[in-house]
């Protein structure tokens, strides 16, 4: 009989398992008034930095998982775990039922880890030099090769750019080649750090079309981090939030969103600079000429008093409301466990 890891769910079903992990890091520390005293060299000074404190994270196989965070919270280091480039210092890590770091061998060919600001392409060759560069180093078998050139060229659109030096490619195009290059050997886990990391909004939608397809088509299991957070809930059935090297939630993002409540903000485009009135429990914004922001919870106020009250006041030329972004939401949430 199979493994029960939790009711309900089997060994064979969690692609990703981390147990209790903690991973420190010794930064040096250099002296600002002394550049060039001898003492530098002798007495180097350091400090330690809790990047991951006890984290546990389940990833069953299939998913895709947001992972976000503000600067500095863990997130690279978690993927650098799960990618077997680092050892937790406590903890386990286990994916696809192997150790990375001491099973690596056997363990890279079945996940491809694709940062946003490197590139596995050579630089000075054609795309398709990369491929058969990596066909190569990984002994990839002719006929498993010809499948996934094919399914490759035609799923990142790979046609107009497989002859190109990569240093002539769009950042957008580089990403997309980057990614395919990547899941050549045909992994079953993909770890995605800021793909989207400066690709302006037609290469970013790009990509993130590619991803979701990547996932529906083929039940890959993905974990991405990202900046943009919309990007990340476009993406992410499951959200996992980290601060400081501990995990803050973990949850879908429409609970994400319930942790601050329903959170509405308002521009209202009146016939004067003067930013109108409103009740204390609404929070000003700021005024942009005559367009007025503000922020309210939706299940606290009936919308038409308030229109009606700025109505009183002055003009109203043009109102929208709309439901805040997943973006205010996290940083209400990162204050939140700032000051916690
Ligand atoms: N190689 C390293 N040496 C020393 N400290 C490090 C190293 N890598 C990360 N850190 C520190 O560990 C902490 C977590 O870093 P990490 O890169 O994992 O966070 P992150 O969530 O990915 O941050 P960001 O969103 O800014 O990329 C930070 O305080 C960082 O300064």
């Amino acid at each position: 009989m199979e493994n029960t890891v939790f009711p309900g769910i089997r060994a064979s079903d969690i692609a990703v398992r981390l147990d209790g992990v903690c991973k420190q890091y010794k930064q040096r520390q250099g002296r600002d008034d002394t550049p060039r005293s001898w003492r530098n060299l002798f007495s180097r000074q350091y400090k330690t930095i809790t990047a991951l404190d006890n984290l546990d994270l389940t990833i069953h196989r299939g998913e895709t998982v947001a992972y976000a965070g503000p600067n500095g919270a863990g997130k690279s280091t978690t993927i650098k775990l799960i990618a077997g480039l680092l050892t937790p210092d406590s903890g386990t890590v286990t994916s696809l039922g192997m150790n990375p770091f001491s099973d690596r061998v056997r363990y890279v060919r079945n996940i491809a880890v694709v940062f946003g600001q490197r590139t596995e392409l050579w630089w000075d060759h054609p795309v398709s030099s990369s491929f058969r560069w990596k066909k190569s180093i990984w002994k990839i078998d002719d006929e498993i090769y010809s499948r996934q050139i094919g399914i490759l060229r035609e799923r990142f659109n790979l046609a107009p750019i497989w002859n190109s030096l990569a240093r002539d490619l769009s950042l957008g195009q580089r990403m997309r080649a980057d990614l395919a290059l990547a899941l050549l050997p045909d992994p079953q886990l993909l770890l995605l750090d800021e793909p989207t990391l400066g690709l302006d909004v037609e290469a970013r939608m790009a990509m993130l079309r590619y991803i979701r397809d990547l996932n529906a088509n083929t039940g890959l299991t993905i974990l991405i981090t990202s900046h943009n957070t919309s990007d990340l809930e476009e993406l992410g059935q499951r959200v996992v939030l980290v601060a400081q090297g501990t995990k803050r939630f973990d949850g879908s993002f429409r609970q994400l969103r319930a942790q601050v409540g329903d959170v509405r903000d308002m521009c209202v485009v009146t016939d004067s600079s003067r930013h109108p009135q409103v009740p204390d429990t609404i929070a000003y914004d700021r005024s942009e000429g005559r367009a007025h922001y503000y922020h309210f919870m939706a299940d606290e106020h009936n919308i038409m008093d308030i229109i009606d009250m700025i109505g009183r006041q002055c003009r109203i030329l043009d109102i929208s409301i709309e439901r805040t972004s997943i973006d205010n939401i996290l940083t209400q949430l990162y204050r939140r466990y700032n000051s916690a």
